[in-house]
């Protein structure tokens, strides 16, 4: 409730305007009976004036009830709209601002359901709030009051009424709520499957597992399906009970006042209006259930999203820190790292140093925490024991633009965004010039392909990256690294695609065209990393040897198992 009174506060005018609409309407609407009943004694009495004026009274009465509702619509509308953008936005910032592991936590996934189906929850929760919750209290009460002064002896048939219809409402609408929370589930599971599903579309063909894909997410819709048809006939089994209950009251009402009627023939107009502010009455509190039960959908999704925006970024930056033109040179100072929710630490007593412009290679079987080393110097996780300096500087007081602009890390798995080679390139230093990329795609080998293209770098990259191949992926990801002529460079594992030549042409360019650069060299084969300064050796989260190629061969028996290993495999050939 706190995120919607914080996020209505700019509209707080337009709030105001709609609800004075929404009381304007329930007015007129109880008013309408009213008027009917005293048309009707105008018949009976066989007075056409009255006739006459009851009658405009009433078509003036139908047009302030309509004018009413449609700016009460209109400006619901907005208000609701501005409000849920707004939420969209906040809730954008904040993931922004998460770090791996806050997003981890969540899963990508979910997260976008909260931006999106969350958003569009609270969005119909402030519409029917602005349009309902005003109205449905005035209609009722109103009605209330107005059926007791029509006709006073039939007080019990109204209470009667009102009794029934709300203990059974209460039963239908409690039962209707649990289902709601079952599907926020059910969407967020489909979501997740179809997204994995879609992403891994190629893992799926390769391996045949269309088959039972599709059968995961049949079972996962189909009860989605099942939930939402129960809640179809709990409203088809609501309605026409409330109808009955609301049908006798009628027929009881006109049976004890038709016995009546010749004494009293003011009674025939009175029973008109009364029943009117009977259905007046049920509709209130039907209404109001349902307003309640489809709120209480919306209120899963507001905490839901409240949730995302309560989370405190699990790494922040010093804003204070002063920025620094930062050094190429890297220090692990006894560091430990355990992942949240791990138990087993993935780092452990890591320590070294690396200087300026050094090659470093960083080798181990998988698993033993080579790209955890490597996103603690990004500073994508904050180490859980010791210190990370770059440039001197412990990572937990940099300056973040510093540490963006002295590291570039290529990930692992090559992502590009949809736009163009040129845009996805600039991520890596938005003023570079012409010139600078050419440079840069040149270094990554990725120039040849670049410039067969009509548009060069203005060539358009689709939705994940399509159009390109997987060493084209890589190579323009390297490109990217490199643009901003970084102090230090990281590549993880960032030329797994790369037939062995162009590997080779891409170092040798790192090599001349990057010679002030630190560059980390993860890989998996050790021929990649043998004309490294230094070699770092990690087993199991350890740190087990440090120096060249000729060094670790005397002194690292692991790493002397490794190559050995791949060179009778023919890996490093
Ligand atoms: N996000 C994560 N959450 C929890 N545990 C993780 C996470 N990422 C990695 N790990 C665990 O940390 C350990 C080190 O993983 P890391 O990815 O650093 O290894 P690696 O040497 O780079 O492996 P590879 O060569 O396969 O890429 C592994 O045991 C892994 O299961």
């Amino acid at each position: 409730m706190q995120i919607l009174k914080e996020h209505a506060k700019p509209y707080w005018r337009d709030i105001t305007f709609s609800i004075l609409a929404v009381i304007v309407m329930a007015g007129a609407s109880l008013w309408q009976p009213r008027l009917l009943q005293n048309i009707m004694n105008a018949i009976i009495a066989d007075n056409q004036n009255q006739v006459m004026q009851y009658g405009i009274q009433l078509l003036v009465l139908a047009v302030i009830g309509l004018v009413a509702g449609v700016i009460n619509t209109i400006f619901a509308a907005k208000v609701s709209q501005s409000i849920a953008a707004d939420v969209r936005a906040n809730e954008y910032k904040k993931i922004q601002s998460f770090s791996f592991g806050n997003i981890e936590k969540f899963s990508a996934g979910n997260l976008v359901v909260r931006m999106t189906n969350d958003v569009n929850q609270v969005q119909q929760l402030v519409m029917m709030f602005l349009q309902s919750l005003t109205r449905i209290p005035i209609l009722f009460v109103g009605a209330f009051i107005l059926a007791l002064m029509t006709l006073p002896r039939l007080w019990w048939i109204v209470v009667l009424m009102v009794i029934l219809i709300a203990l059974s409402s209460q039963m239908v609408f409690k039962q209707m709520g649990k289902f709601f929370t079952r599907i926020q589930k059910l969407i967020d599971k489909t979501n997740t499957l179809a997204k994995e599903n879609l992403q891994g579309v190629r893992v799926v063909k390769s391996f045949n597992q269309e088959q039972n894909e599709t059968t995961r997410f049949t079972e996962n819709s189909d009860e989605l399906t099942h939930v939402n048809t129960t809640i179809g006939y709990l409203f088809s089994t609501m309605i026409p009970m409330f109808m009955l209950i609301s049908y006798v009251a009628i027929g009881a009402a006109v049976l004890f006042v038709g016995r009546g009627i010749i004494q009293h023939p003011s009674d025939l107009a009175a029973i008109t209006s009364f029943i009117s502010y009977l259905m007046q009455i049920f509709f209130a509190i039907m209404i109001g259930g349902m307003m309640a039960t489809f709120a209480s959908r919306g209120f899963v999704s507001l905490a839901r999203i409240k949730e995302v925006l309560d989370t405190e970024p699990d790494l922040t930056y010093d804003a204070d820190a002063e920025e620094l033109e930062l050094s190429g040179d890297v220090s692990f100072k006894n560091v430990a790292f355990t992942y949240p929710g791990d138990q087993k630490p993935a780092l452990e007593n890591i320590s070294f140093d690396v200087k300026s412009g050094e090659m470093i290679g960083i080798v181990g079987a998988t698993g033993s925490g080579k790209t955890t080393l490597a996103q603690l110097i990004a500073r994508l996780y904050d180490p859980s024991v010791g210190e990370v300096t770059v440039g001197g500087v412990n990572l937990k007081h940099v300056n973040e633009k510093s540490l963006r602009r002295a590291v570039s890390y290529v990930l692992q798995r090559a992502i590009l965004f949809s736009g163009t080679i040129a845009g996805n390139l600039r991520q890596g230093n938005q003023g570079a010039s012409e010139t600078e990329l050419q440079k840069a795609a040149e270094i990554a080998q990725a120039a040849e392909f670049i410039n067969r293209y009509d548009d060069n770098f203005e060539h358009e990259v689709e939705e994940r990256s399509a159009n390109f191949s997987g060493g084209q992926k890589q190579r323009l990801s390297i490109a990217r690294g490199v643009v901003g002529n970084p102090k230090i460079l990281i590549l993880d594992d960032s030329t797994s695609a790369l037939d062995a030549r162009s590997e080779k042409l891409v170092q040798e360019a790192l090599d001349r065209d990057l010679k002030g650069t630190t560059t980390f060299v993860i890989a998996e084969k050790i021929s990649s990393v043998l004309h490294a300064d230094r070699i770092l050796v990690l087993d199991n989260g350890q740190l087990v040897g440090v120096g060249s190629h000729q060094e670790l061969l005397q002194s690292s028996p692991i790493y002397t198992e490794i190559y050995e290993t791949q060179k009778a495999k023919g890996a490093n050939a």
